[in-house]
Formats: structure tokens, sequence, C-alpha cells
């Protein structure tokens, strides 16, 4: 029997606590937002240079997933004996019948058809519609499964734009779920890059699985060539520093497309890049659940 226990805590004490229940035995240990679908709710994911601390909230919740022999109480008290970490509240522990957490995980993640004919399939399932454009994914470390909205807006964007014999850049690649796209849309030449090495090692996978011809790479080992299309869904700091490079990366006459945005960040983003190409506004292209996907041609 397996059980899931629900903790709340600080966001200093969510690394050396999870850390902490991980060496006592606990099987894993997820993190959610304690302020989710509140006013509070704060947007992270995939930063660029910050540390594993900050992929915690102010107010964290702790779902610690362990076996029927695990002692928690025990467990939090030596935590704070040992280490001098503070209790958190402990919410709740649920039943897990074995196995079935693995099957709850996957339920999660279903066929998501994204537009018209383009498919996200999990690599368990069978694709609902065999003739489709099915991506198939396996959930890795790496972010983008197609189901968050800022990955749906670019894979949107793509969908609904002629990509045949098109060169693209995926910018922040990720799992390279966007990549992939552009190769099965038909464009001729894609390109991927992302600072997390373990983004670069899933995005090659999921290009291989897909058979979708692909490259991946660090930045500092990124070839220099421009792109027809340059699709970044990074968050609006990291996007508002690499406008230049972004800019420069696209050809004349092409498109630059931005995620990871939310609506109120807009304006802001869209006078960062009109100050380095006025000749070339980017405006917003769609929006869905609070965040918004920038576009725009490079002339
Ligand atoms: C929100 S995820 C997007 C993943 C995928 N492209 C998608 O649309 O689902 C952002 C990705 O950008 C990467 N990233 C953040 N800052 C970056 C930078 N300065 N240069 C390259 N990649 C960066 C992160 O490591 C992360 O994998």
């Amino acid at each position: 029997m397996l059980f899931e226990y629900s903790l709340l805590t600080d966001k200093k004490e969510v690394e050396p606590l999870t850390d902490f229940l991980m060496d006592k035995g606990a099987y894993s240990v997820s993190i959610e937002d304690a302020d989710a679908e509140t006013e509070r709710e704060k947007p992270i994911f995939g930063e660029p240079g910050i540390e594993i601390d900050d992929f915690a909230w102010d107010s964290s919740r702790l779902k610690v997933l362990c076996g029927d022999d695990f002692d928690m109480e025990g467990a939090l008290e030596a935590a704070l004996k040992e280490q001098g970490l503070k209790k958190p509240v402990l919410e709740g522990r649920t039943e897990v019948p074995d196995n079935d957490w693995v099957r709850i995980t996957q339920a999660q993640f279903t066929p998501t058809q994204i537009a018209g004919d383009l498919w996200i399939v999990p690599s368990w399932h069978e694709p609902p519609n065999p003739d489709a454009i099915n991506i198939r994914l396996d959930p890795g470390v790496a972010f983008g499964t197609g189901t968050h909205p800022t990955t749906r807006l670019c894979l949107e964007w793509l969908h609904d734009h002629n990509l045949e014999g098109k060169s693209v850049l995926d910018y922040g690649c990720g799992s390279g779920i966007l990549a992939v796209a552009a190769k099965k849309l038909g464009a001729s030449k894609v390109l991927g890059t992302d600072i997390d090495p373990q983004a670069i090692e899933a995005a090659d996978y999921n290009a291989e699985v897909n058979r979708a011809d692909a490259s991946f790479y660090l930045p500092k080992d990124m070839p220099d060539e421009k792109f027809d299309v340059v699709v970044a869904n990074i968050l609006s700091n990291p996007l508002r520093l690499l406008a230049p490079a972004l800019l420069a990366r696209v050809k004349k006459g092409g498109y630059l497309v931005l995620s990871g945005i939310l609506e109120r960040q807009a304006e802001e983003l869209i006078e960062v890049y009109g100050s380095y190409r006025p000749d070339s506004p980017l405006s917003v292209w769609k929006s869905m659940d609070g965040w918004i996907c920038l576009a725009g041609q490079i002339h």
C-alpha cells in the first residue's frame, strides 16, 4: 500500500525537507503552489540562471509519496531535531493503491488535440486518429507536454502558418515539442536550443521517437544561422533580455513568435522589442487562460 501525504511549508524549507524525506525513504516528492488558483498564484518554470530552490513557491505544498511503513510524524520530528527544519503543516494523508499512482500520473496526460489534425499523444496511448499528425511524448524532466497554454499557443501558431520548406529555431526547446511539431508540419530544417543539458537530451530523444529530423544545441554550440521562424516559449524576463539575440536570429521577412508572457506583461514586451526594431512591431497573436502569444514579421 502507498500513501500520499500533503504538507504545507515555506519556500526556504522545500529543498532541505525534500532531501531529508527522500533520505528517510520517501519514493517521490512533488511541489505545488499552495496559492494556485488564487490571486497570489505565481507561475514559475524554466527561468534561466536560477537555483533549484527557486522552483518552489513562497507557500509550497509538498505531495510526498511513500510506503505504508514510512513514519511521517517521526521523520518530521527528526527533520526538526537533526536539521532545525520547521515543522510543516500536515494537511492529510490519502491511500494510493499499489501501482495506481503510475496510472494517476499517466491519466493526467491524455491525448490532446491541439488544432485540426495536430495531436499530442502520450507514448503509452494509441493515437485516437492514426492518420493525424501525432507527436508522441513522454513527460520527462523537461518542460513541454503540450498541455500548458504557453506551449499550446506556440503549437497553434505553428499549425496555422505554412511551414513548408521553412527553417525553424525553437529557442528554449525544453522537451523539443515545438521543434518536433515544426518538422512534422513541413519545416525543412529545424534546430533547437536550451540552457538546460537535460532538455537537450530529452529533445534529442523525443525527436528520435517521432522520427523528426531536428538538432538541439546548448546556446554556446548553436551554429551561427538565421531562420524563417524563431519561436521562443520562455518567461517575460528572459524574453526581455534575449530581445537582441532573438531578433538577430530571424531572417529578413521571417517571423518571431514569443510565448510565456502573461497578459499584463504584453505591452512592456512589445515596447522592448519595438525599441530594437521600430520597423517590425510585434503584436498579440492570441491569448489563452491569461497567457498571450506575441508575433510579428521582421523586416
Ligand atoms: C517554458 S519552457 C518551454 C519548453 C517548450 N519549448 C514548450 O514550449 O513547451 C522554457 C525553456 O526555456 C529554457 N530557457 C530558459 N532561458 C533560456 C535561455 N536564456 N536560453 C535558452 N533556453 C532557455 C528553459 O530551460 C526551458 O526548458
